[in-house]
């Protein structure tokens, strides 16, 4: 039997001069980014698993944003659209543990003292997910004082209102009394909670059908959140599973520090209006 050759049905086999799959994807760039500095098999794992992380961040950035966008402009069906994929996205990098687990401390001790004082608590992406999401802590700004082009982003985030402050925008334009304290807020302050956005969402959840869109786009909050804490979860998990109660490359205690990070409220209001209804 002879090989089969596609170019017989039309297969385009010659790319010069044409762009190529790896031009536009830019793949020289992409698969020259992986620079172990050990030689432990497991590093390539590991440079992999975070890059591949940030590049889903990217993506989740970019989505949570044009959400926002919409958010503003009372367009909620297609911020809806967005908000499912950011979901999706997450559920993507909650998968990816999966991979990572596969790495035994035994393994990851032949290259952890390569990473020197690198850590995951300085992923710019990382802080502004957070950042526009709602949780704001400008302490996270320090680690970045050495790239003002990183800062400015930040920054900028920092002071626009978080997804939580668009959703409470929508709630006033759609007639609900949301203080004008809470709409002229600081942006750049962490979220205070308030017993008048708990009467915005008990109003809403106990009407749904008067309340739909306001219902949904609260849904779509919790989604995010819930999908969040599954992300940190599995994150405090994998570091203890790693290293145990060693202190972090980033100089924080490791996994005490990341226990902490699970009490994290986003969307407080949402999650507290449950006990009410
Ligand atoms: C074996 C794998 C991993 C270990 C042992 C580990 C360990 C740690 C530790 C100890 C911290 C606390 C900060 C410090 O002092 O270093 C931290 C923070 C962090 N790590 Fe990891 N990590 C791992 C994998 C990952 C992966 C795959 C990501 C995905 C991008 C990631 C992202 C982060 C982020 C964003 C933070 C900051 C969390 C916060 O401040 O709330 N880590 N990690
Ligand atoms: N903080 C980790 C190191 C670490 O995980 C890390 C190092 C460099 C780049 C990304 C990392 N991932 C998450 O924190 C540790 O203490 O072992």
């Amino acid at each position: 039997m002879t090989t089969y050759d596609p170019s017989s049905e039309g297969a385009q086999m010659s790319f010069d001069g044409r762009m190529s799959y790896g031009d536009y994807l830019q793949l020289d760039a992409i698969l020259d980014a992986q620079c172990p500095l050990s030689d432990a098999q497991d590093e390539m794992l590991f440079i992999i698993q975070h890059q591949t992380s940030e590049l889903w961040m990217k993506l989740a950035i970019s989505e949570l944003s044009a959400a926002r966008a919409a958010m503003a402009q009372d367009a909620l069906q297609p911020a809806f659209k967005m908000l499912s994929r950011v979901a999706r996205i997450m559920e993507q990098l909650n998968s990816a543990w999966d991979v990572l687990r596969t790495m035994t401390p035994s393994d990851y001790t032949r290259f952890r003292e390569a990473l020197g004082q690198s850590s995951g608590f300085q992923s710019w992406q990382y802080r502004l997910i957070e950042y526009a999401a709602g949780n704001r802590n400008a302490a996270m700004l320090r680690p970045h004082a050495h790239r003002p082009d990183i800062l400015a982003k930040l920054e900028a985030e920092l002071a626009r209102p978080s997804l939580y402050d668009e959703a409470l925008r929508v709630a006033a334009r759609a007639g609900f009394d949301v203080p004008a304290s809470i709409l002229d807020r600081d942006f750049t302050q962490p979220w205070a909670e308030s017993d008048a956005v708990m009467q915005v969402w008990a109003t809403v959840y106990r009407a749904p059908e008067e309340n739909w869109a306001l219902y949904e786009l609260a849904e779509k909050l919790v989604d995010f959140e819930d999908y969040f804490r599954r992300w940190r979860f599995n994150h405090v998990t994998t570091v203890e599973r790693v290293i145990g109660l060693k202190r972090g490359t980033g100089g924080t205690g490791g996994v005490p520090y990341l226990r902490r990070m699970l009490e994290v409220e986003l969307f407080p209001e949402l999650w507290r209006v449950r006990t009410t209804l």
